[in-house]
């Protein structure tokens, strides 16, 4: 699991914060306390198992060589290889305090307890061709292999695979986590991620998702006051069903389907309103006990799309945009949002966010222009979600349930959105993703989405 609400920061963040720490402290007291945390963690899986810890040239390295120190003091058996000499007066200190034998890392024998000290923060480019087939050979013959700090050949602060072995059982970060302990190759690559305080004070507007604190409905609440949703019917009735469905389990007090004719199918308590057209929508949306309207799911693409999505974007309320819509403005995302005088969120996958903004960048700083350009709050959806506002804050949600990759999912989360906004929960897009991950967790494997909003209930039964 993810260490929940726990700050995210990249490497030039997290070196500033060190330096800001070392004016106080000796570096070495606090790569002391580095190589502690990281015995620690590996005396709890070594039991009596030998283990091998590989230092590479930097600081990193520094870790490892405390830690080979205190594990052997701890009466383990522990031989050290390391690719290169210690480049930093740290590194060069602990390898001096460790006193023992230290072997090529291109000689070394395979042990079953493995320590992955060769790269940390400090990874600058791809590792050499020497290094990464010798450390994943190492890597898979351990039966338990710890990182220090990353794995290394990830790169902090996008997650990217720069040669990066796979199998590492868990990966101790050091002082707060990095980017690349929750994107992109970073996923697969961490094994479980373990989080140690080491005493570097870090500040920081990016954190992992947490669980909200929520309150139950007080004694004068009514329908309005919970929040109404509109959801906006389009050219696939099941996607808009599904999302007012999840408003209705998320919590709206009140859900309306603007829908082009009554049909059928969904709960009794879902309320259809016909609408023809854009013009239709506009009127309704005149309503100001509105909390929420959203469009998006099955909107189609068409002149009628076209149409209800500008009633929508004209109305003076909160309005959370999904799926066509994103298509629908593409490149002129920003241009038309930052017009918009009410809040507005934005749920895109990567496909739709690359059709409404430019792609440059690790994933946390491009959701955070791009919210920040159109003056929206994103959820930029994924395996690793980001979530970003316009004040330049970002939350992310890891290893969320992989059975989410199915059909309809997505709507849900949008309709959770709705409820959430309609309620005026100011972390309304954390707090949805949290209980839509909480659902699907609930849900165990292989459901459809359907069945999704029935677990949104114990999901907020948690929050209470
Ligand atoms: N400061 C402290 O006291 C504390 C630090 N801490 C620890 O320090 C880590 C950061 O240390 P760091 O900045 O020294 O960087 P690190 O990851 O060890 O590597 C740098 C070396 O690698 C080299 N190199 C880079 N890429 C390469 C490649 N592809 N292939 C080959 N070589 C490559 C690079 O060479 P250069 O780029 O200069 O040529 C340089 O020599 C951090 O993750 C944490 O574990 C914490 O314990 C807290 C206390
Ligand atoms: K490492």
């Amino acid at each position: 699991m993810i260490p929940p609400g726990a700050p995210i920061v990249t490497a030039a963040r997290m070196r500033a914060a060190e330096e800001a720490l070392f004016r106080r402290e000796p570096q070495l007291d606090v790569m002391e306390r580095a190589g502690a945390a990281v015995t620690g963690a590996v005396a709890r899986f070594a039991r009596s198992s030998p283990i091998l810890v590989l230092a590479g040239p930097g600081n990193n390295g520094g870790d490892a060589y405390a830690a080979a120190r205190l594990l052997k003091a701890a009466g383990h058996d522990v031989a050290v290889a390391a690719c290169g000499e210690p480049g930093t007066p740290a590194a060069r200190a602990m390898l001096e305090r460790w006193g023992g034998d230290v072997g090529a890392l291109y000689q070394a024998r395979p042990r079953p307890v493995l320590v992955d000290g060769l790269f940390g923060t400090g990874l600058t480019r791809p590792l050499e061709r020497g290094i990464a087939p010798v450390l994943a050979e190492l890597v898979a013959a351990a039966r338990f292999s710890l990182a220090i700090d990353l794995p290394s050949g990830l790169a902090t602060d996008s997650g990217a695979d720069l040669g990066a072995p796979r199998g590492i059982g868990a990966t101790l970060a050091l002082g707060a986590l990095k980017p690349a302990h929750l994107l992109d190759a970073g996923l697969e690559r961490c094994g479980q991620v373990l989080l140690a305080d080491i005493g570097i004070p870090v500040e920081s507007d990016w954190r992992t998702v947490a669980r909200p604190k929520l309150t139950a409905p007080g004694p004068r609440a009514h329908k309005y006051s919970r929040g109404l949703v509109v959801v906006v019917e389009g050219d696939m009735p099941g996607a808009a069903r599904l999302a007012a469905h999840a408003a209705m389990a998320g919590g709206a007090g009140y859900t309306i389907l603007a829908c082009r004719d009554e049909g059928s199918g969904g709960p009794d308590a879902l309320v259809r309103h016909r609408i023809a057209n854009g013009d239709d929508l506009a009127d309704f949306l005149t309503e100001k006990r509105i909390g929420g309207i959203l469009i998006g799911p099955g909107l189609g693409r068409d002149r009628r799309a076209e149409g209800l999505l500008k009633a929508a974007l004209n109305a003076d309320l909160p309005l959370i945009l999904d799926g066509d819509a994103l298509t629908l403005l593409g490149k002129s995302a920003a241009a038309w949002l930052q017009r918009r005088t009410a809040a507005t969120w934005l749920t895109p996958h990567a496909g739709e966010f690359g059709r409404m903004f430019e792609g440059n960048g690790d994933k946390i700083v491009q959701t955070i222009a791009a919210a920040s350009e159109s003056r929206t709050t994103i959820i930029h959806k994924g395996a690793d979600t980001v979530i970003a506002t316009p004040r330049g804050e970002a939350r992310v949600l890891a290893r969320a349930s992989s059975w989410l990759s199915t059909a309809g999912t997505g709507d849900v989360l949008a309709g959770t959105l709705a409820a959430q906004v309609a309620a005026g929960n100011k972390d309304a897009a954390e707090t949805a993703v949290w209980l839509h991950a909480r659902a699907a967790a609930l849900a165990g494997p292989a459901f459809i989405a359907d069945a999704l909003p029935m677990h949104l209930s114990q999901a907020i039964s948690e929050c209470l």
